[in-house]
């Protein structure tokens, strides 16, 4: 047992232990037949299906792991909702849950992901023409908005996990709404329209004209909705609760406050391990940093055990991780060990993790905060909501009984918040005011939106879009600044900044920057070779910053794959670009990740017709177009060795894995700040004091700071 004391818990009902069966490929078959089946929703199908025809918009309630996400879409499409061509699309907050889902709907109607069953998430498409089930993450659904305002090719909208209120679902909620109103002045009528369909499920799919006159049907789902809100805002929408759930899930509280969280979570992953029968363990973890220091004590503690109980396999997942490891957390443990899964809250709603029995919830998470006094968005941690703590403990008991593991005491449950501030409340907004411009909604406030956000952060974030030029004096979407970045799939600082690259001639360094920022973690340092890493990696550094060492990097990568393919071939080139990265403490994945979004990145700048050139070796274009991208983001050396940020004042110190963070240059530009115990400023680069004044002039040359 690691350090501290074994934990007491208080349990609040009672889940038999069922050993956990080991079963071939035949017999999953079968038993994924008959678990479809026995899910609570398979009772309520036929009415489901029904009130789907009567409401153009309804409210769906029901407990996790009762087959909302998987079952319902193949109740719409049994019942007859694709016949005309239309595609069901169901919506996710986050990405792992639009693949991994899909990719389970596929196998349980047994066919080809990417066929009848897809998914589609920023950066990667896996649908087809024949696609009528389609996952996806309701960013990209907004984006399918812009180029189809009517989202035609849609006969149903599932917005799941409602709950979470993203900023994203709460733009799309509005939107819908609007879509709705749209496509039914368009319709012959009502619902009835689908009658034809329903009578012949079989019939040909009908013409898209036929389609078009259809009103989009609407359904929100989640296992923890305030029902009435919803209801109330879709003008008395119909909800109906599915009732029950297919597993208990026994729910565990520590009989004291803890001072330490993590060391809370590693006491009881071992008490699990060691007392608990088969199963693998999911802890929720706040982020990265904590996930690789909770992986680093439990392999330390691990090795402390005897042999036999030493087969405990550990995987971390969160969202900069390559999708390819975080599909690893879905396969199942080799037999006779078992899994512990490090995860953030990408896995808290939605996603089934196969063979997950116990979960352990230290009750935090971090999320995005945005002050719109000083115009900083930072990442903090906070409590979690009730409803989060619902679904976290909704990941075990999905194959078997499960048990919770809270690590705080009953009573701080009680005092939780019912449901989570949505994100509109606490974000930057500018990319949702770009998004909603260039739908044509120019008055933001006016937006019906389910919770108006707050009037200062939009008046900061217009206030950013007009730094950046996106937006005319009218509050309209600047031609052809505006429109370009708009439709760049990527942050507005972002998307400026490759636009303005372009004319620094520099636009092809800037795409690596942009491209190997959106993976994070490029190197991979494994603690035990924490020395030998630090002096591999040096060769890659750069003395101007860390931007320029992420370009080295990914020159350094490109020379090696392309002299290998010309002397090796492709295949081989690529295995030995594995052994390159390995041997450079670089993660493979990460690259060839961040290669792949430059690839398309590039496909849009082309398709924009903006100018593709490199600086070469003179970085200095590079620095200067970083300044006038992100000039809200420059910071000033104070004497004390820590930075004040330029347009706010606030203090922050340069992360420890930035190349500057020993050199401290006068003046430096930043791409983000993350607040942990202390304000850190990450990806940093060298720029000169005065090229503010030159290069964002509409920011600085009237202030004296
Ligand atoms: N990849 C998978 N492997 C094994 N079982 C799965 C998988 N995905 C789903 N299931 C089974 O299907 C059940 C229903 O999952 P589904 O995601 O549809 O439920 P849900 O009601 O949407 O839950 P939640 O509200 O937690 O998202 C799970 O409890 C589990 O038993």
């Amino acid at each position: 047992m690691p350090t501290g004391d074994k934990r007491n818990f208080n349990s609040n009902n009672n889940a038999t232990n069922q050993p956990q069966r080991l079963i071939n490929a035949d017999q999953k078959r079968r038993k994924i037949e008959q678990q479809r089946r026995s899910l609570p929703i398979a009772s309520v199908e036929k009415r489901l299906v029904e009130e789907v025809w009567k409401n153009d918009t309804l409210i769906i309630v029901g407990e996790t792991g009762s087959g909302k996400t998987t079952q319902l879409p193949q109740y719409l499409y049994n019942g007859g909702f694709c016949q005309n061509g239309g595609i069901i699309g169901i919506t996710q907050p986050r990405r792992v849950a639009a693949v991994t889902v899909a990719k389970r709907v596929a196998e349980e109607r047994c066919v080809e992901l990417g066929q009848q069953v897809g998914y589609s998430i920023r950066f990667e498409d896996v649908t087809s023409t024949s696609t009528r089930i389609k996952y996806m993450t309701d960013g990209l659904l907004l984006r399918e908005a812009l180029l189809d305002p009517k989202l035609s090719r849609y006969s149903v909208i599932v917005v799941d996990e409602a709950h979470e209120r993203t900023v994203q679902t709460d733009v799309l909620l509005g939107l819908l709404k609007d879509v709705q109103k749209k496509r039914s002045q368009n319709s012959n009528g009502a619902s009835g329209n689908y009658d034809h369909v329903k009578k012949d499920n079989n019939a040909k799919e009908k013409s898209n004209e036929v389609r078009k006159l259809n009103p989009l049907k609407l359904i929100i789902m989640s296992a923890s909705l305030d029902a009435r809100g919803f209801s109330e805002y879709f003008g008395g929408a119909k909800a109906v609760h599915v009732m029950g759930r297919q597993f208990p899930v026994d729910i565990l509280y520590t009989a004291q406050p803890e001072t330490d969280c993590l060391d809370a979570a590693l006491v009881t992953i071992f008490q699990i391990h060691m007392e608990e029968g088969p199963g693998d363990i999911l802890v929720f973890l706040s982020g990265q940093e904590e996930i690789e220091s909770i992986e680093g004590l439990v392999r330390e503690n691990l090795k402390k055990l005897p042999e036999a109980n030493q087969k405990l396999l550990i995987y971390p997942l969160f969202s900069s991780l390559p999708s390819e490891k975080q599909m690893k957390v879905f396969t199942p443990a080799p037999v006779g060990f078992r899994k512990v899964i490090l995860a953030t809250n990408i896995a808290e709603t939605s996603v089934t993790i196969p063979g997950v029995k116990y979960v352990i919830d230290p009750g935090l998470v971090k999320v995005r905060s945005y002050s719109p006094d000083s115009g900083i968005e930072s990442l903090i941690v906070v409590k979690t909501s009730k409803a989060q703590a619902l679904q976290r403990s909704g990941r075990a008991g999905r194959e078997g009984p499960g048990k919770c593991y809270r690590l705080y005491p009953e009573s701080r449950f009680e005092g939780l918040d019912d449901s989570t501030v949505p994100e509109i409340k606490r974000c930057n907004l500018s990319n949702v005011i770009l998004q909603l411009s260039a739908l044509g909604v120019d008055d933001i406030i006016g937006f019906d939106f389910m919770e108006k956000p707050d009037r200062m952060a939009v008046i900061r974030s217009l206030e950013l879009l007009y730094l950046l030029g996106a937006l005319t004096d009218e509050k309209k979407l600047s031609y052809p600044i505006g429109h370009q970045m708009a439709r760049l799939p990527l942050e507005p600082n972002d998307s400026k900044a490759l636009i303005l690259a372009s004319q620094f001639d520099c636009l092809e360094e800037m795409l690596i920057v942009v491209s190997m920022l959106s993976v994070e973690s490029i190197f991979y340092v494994p603690r035990d070779k924490l020395e030998e890493s630090r002096t591999v990696i040096k060769s890659f550094s750069s003395p101007e910053g860390d931007h320029l060492t992420l370009v080295n990097v990914y020159r350094a990568s490109i020379e090696f794959l392309e002299k290998n393919k010309t002397e090796n071939g492709n295949e081989k080139a690529e295995k030995n670009l594995r052994k390159w990265c390995k041997d450079n403490f670089i993660n493979n994945r990460s690259l060839k990740h961040a290669r792949d979004i430059y690839n398309q990145i590039l496909e849009n700048v082309e398709r924009m017709g903006l100018k593709i050139s490199s600086c070469g070796d003179d970085m200095l274009p590079l620095r200067r177009c970083l300044a006038a991208s992100y000039f809200l983001n420059a910071a000033l050396k104070q004497p004390d060795g820590t930075y004040r940020v330029l347009a706010n004042g606030q203090i922050a110190e340069i992360h420890p894995t930035s190349v500057l963070r020993r050199s401290k240059p006068e003046c430096i530009i930043f791409y983000n700040l993350v607040q942990t115990t202390r304000n850190y400023v990450r990806n940093v680069t060298r720029i000169d004091y005065l090229w503010l004044a030159e290069l964002a002039p509409q920011c600085y040359a009237l202030k004296d700071n």
